[in-house]
């Protein structure tokens, strides 16, 4: 029999999951004329395929060095980091991620396909092919009939769902996000929260989350990664206890206050 005969659930259940995100010991050491900032102090931390992680902590413990440097955006200074198992820089290369930023970030002259589709043809995907994946990305995140409208004509929710959607495009096996909800108001970003919440049931997508909420990072992950700041290290790791189907009303239940209490005194524990 072939792996291929196999069910999909024989196969994942015969092979160990390989790790999606693998950080050993890492510094990031910005340069500066008087004195240089220590932004990364030691990290150590691994993402299993398919896991929703949170990176959470007060501004400037380095949440967004630290997604960045995952991102191949920014050099690590000392110690080591694998992305699907090669370096940063080869899974940038290989498309591995989509990254979403705190802002939209989209091309205010094109339309909303047009933003799409434009990673997919600087991949070299032929036209029609590109319109067609983009088409049913957008239709993923729910825009549905808003292709032909410019960026400045939706709210900023629907902004940044553009931006998940072009994120999305290219199928990338983890997705990053940078805060991407902090700028919208609550009930958007409930909504949002919730539709991102959906699409990693459905699809089982890495996601590596960038957030300020306790209240966002404990609803959305499966495991909370607490940081503190000066240098930015790694307080505690929180193993989620909350079923992986969720919706908003879980909220309200005493399993979610138990976590976001942890989520809490980790946070002020990184603080003494
Ligand atoms: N390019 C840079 N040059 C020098 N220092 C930097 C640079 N980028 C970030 N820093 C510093 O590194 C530290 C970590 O910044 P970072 O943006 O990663 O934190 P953060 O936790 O994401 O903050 P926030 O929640 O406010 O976005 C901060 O002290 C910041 O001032």
């Amino acid at each position: 029999m072939k792996p291929s005969d196999l069910p999909v659930g024989a196969i994942a259940a015969a092979v160990p999951a390989a790790l999606a995100v693998e950080v050993r010991q890492a510094n990031v050491v910005y340069p500066a004329a008087d004195a240089p900032v220590h932004a990364l102090q030691d990290i150590d931390l691994t993402v299993r395929q398919g896991e929703f992680i949170s990176l959470i902590g007060p501004s400037g413990c380095g949440k967004t060095t630290l997604l960045r440097a995952i991102a191949d955006l920014e050099p690590i200074s000392s110690g080591s980091m694998l992305v699907n198992g090669v370096s940063p820089h080869a899974a940038r290369l290989a498309r591995s991620y989509g990254y979403v930023f705190q802002a939209p970030a989209l091309f205010p002259w094109r339309t909303v396909l047009a933003n799409v589709v434009l990673p997919l043809q600087i991949q070299g995907r032929g036209k029609a092919e590109s319109q067609r994946i983009a088409m049913d990305q957008l239709e993923r995140v729910g825009l549905k009939g808003f292709e032909k409208k410019y960026p400045w004509q939706l709210s900023g929710g629907m902004q940044q769902r553009v931006s998940i959607a072009r994120a999305l495009a290219f199928e990338p096996r983890i997705l990053m996000m940078d805060e991407p909800f902090g700028a919208l108001d609550e009930i958007t970003r409930d909504r949002l929260n919730e539709q991102l919440q959906q699409l990693w049931q459905r699809e089982r997508r890495t996601v590596v989350f960038v957030t300020h909420s306790i209240a966002e990072a404990v609803y959305l992950s499966t495991r909370i990664v607490v940081m503190s700041p000066r240098p930015g290290r790694i307080v505690k790791v929180i193993d989620s206890t909350l079923p992986d189907e969720r919706h908003l009303g879980l909220r309200d239940t005493p399993e979610f206050m138990a976590l976001a209490h942890a989520v809490r005194e980790s946070l002020a524990d990184g603080h003494h």
